[in-house]
């Protein structure tokens, strides 16, 4: 594989900015001190992360956080968001996107001239839910993955592509700093793309709405349904349309397309090519394209936020349905009876209650 060492902008197979290892000067953020706001799946991540890679770093948690044990135990200096802050050079915020804005306003005091504020998605800065002073820094450094995975990754040496932006550049060094971090949490180790807030909002909320989260389990329910339906055994189609989806995208992952249609059979190739635009159809494009103009035209945000506000009542209906979808049911046992243990399948999400 072609070591990515120093190379910049300039190469001519790129359409943007990506930047890989040295490409970022660590002196912008190493003798900072970093708070992470929230222990979650990213800021779990963000914080060991860069305590591992030399960084000083403060979790700042609710008194009474259920992470709050955890991030001590894993050898982390933990206060109260507002202490955080007001120690802090980098303030990053990963606490959750609808629970943002009154952290903000509750930290607002501890901000010093200078100081950067930091974001892992864009919505609050690009929705105008939280209006920076105009004295700090607003950058963003964004993983393309899971927390998680962001944190397994990089204990294994690897790294999670990350996205950079720049929303308010006070002290005239916003970018170079947002890069240095990115590399802390490993991204540079996989590429760095600069972009925008807008512009990470809106493939973000996109990608996950039609691809990532909402698209993939739809296909894989309307999968498992039809197969059982069709009266074939529920182990068998938890197999076939769940388990090995992600063997089938490890594949694309290390190879692209053309590496998992090599792995699979000729005949998987012709019926998956010839088939799959049968399954996923111009009307299915066109709900694409109907989800991204919802995001763009910020009704997507306007909604999520009232239902925060109202307390989550439809977020909680659709929650409870997927949870007792009957794929998960018969996946858990099949899981548990697997010879190894992978604490990703595991991994507990956190509970996060409706705006405290
Ligand atoms: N999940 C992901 O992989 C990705 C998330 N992001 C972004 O990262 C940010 C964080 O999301 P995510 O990591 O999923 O969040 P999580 O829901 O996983 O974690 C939330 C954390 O915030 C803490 N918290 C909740 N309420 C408060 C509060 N009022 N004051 C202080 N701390 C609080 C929780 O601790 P406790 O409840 O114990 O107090 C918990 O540690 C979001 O902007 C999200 O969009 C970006 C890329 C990927
Ligand atoms: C795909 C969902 C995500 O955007 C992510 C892990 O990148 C998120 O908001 O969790
Ligand atoms: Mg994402
Ligand atoms: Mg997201």
């Amino acid at each position: 594989m072609t070591e990515h060492t120093d190379t910049t902008t300039d190469d001519e197979t790129f359409t943007t900015n990506i930047y890989y290892g040295d490409d970022a000067d660590a002196s912008h953020i190493e003798d900072k001190t970093v708070a992470v706001l929230g222990y979650g799946s990213q800021g779990h991540a963000h914080a060991l992360n860069l305590h591992d890679s030399g960084i000083d770093v403060v979790v700042g948690l609710r008194e009474d956080s259920s992470s709050w044990s955890q991030a001590e135990k894993d050898g982390l200096r933990v206060t109260t968001p507002d202490d955080a802050t007001a120690e802090a050079d980098v303030i990053m915020f990963l606490v959750p996107d609808t629970i943002q804005p009154a952290v903000f306003e509750a930290v607002l005091d501890g901000l010093e001239e200078g100081n950067t504020v930091m974001f892992a998605h864009g919505f609050n800065i690009h929705y105008n839910q939280i209006q920076p002073p105009e004295y700090v820094d607003v950058t963003m450094a964004a993983p393309k993955g899971p927390g998680h995975i962001v944190r397994r990754d990089y204990e294994n040496g690897g790294g999670t592509p990350a996205l950079i932006a720049v929303e308010q550049n006070y002290t005239g060094e916003a970018k170079d700093e947002a890069l240095a971090y990115a590399q802390a949490i490993g991204g540079t180790r996989a590429g760095v793309i600069e972009t925008t807030f807008q512009e990470e909002v809106e493939t973000d909320l996109f990608g996950e709405q039609a691809v990532l989260c909402g698209g993939v389990t739809s296909l894989v329910k309307h999968g498992y349904e039809t197969l059982v339906d069709a009266g074939y055994s529920p182990e068998m189609a938890y197999f076939e349309c769940l388990n090995e989806l992600k063997l089938i995208v490890d594949l694309m992952y290390e190879g692209g397309l053309g590496g998992m249609w090599h792995s699979v059979s000729y005949t998987a190739e012709y019926g998956g090519l010839s088939r799959g635009d049968r399954i996923v159809d111009e009307g299915v494009r066109e709900n694409m394209e109907d989800t991204l103009e919802e995001i763009q035209n910020g009704e997507f945000a306007r909604e999520w936020i009232n239902e925060n506000q109202a307390g989550r009542p439809a977020y909680s209906q659709l929650k409870q349905r997927d949870e007792q979808h009957e794929i998960e049911a018969v996946g858990a046992p099949l899981r548990d009876l697997f010879e190894w243990e992978d604490d990703v399948n595991e991994t507990e999400q956190t509970e996060v209650p409706a705006d405290d």
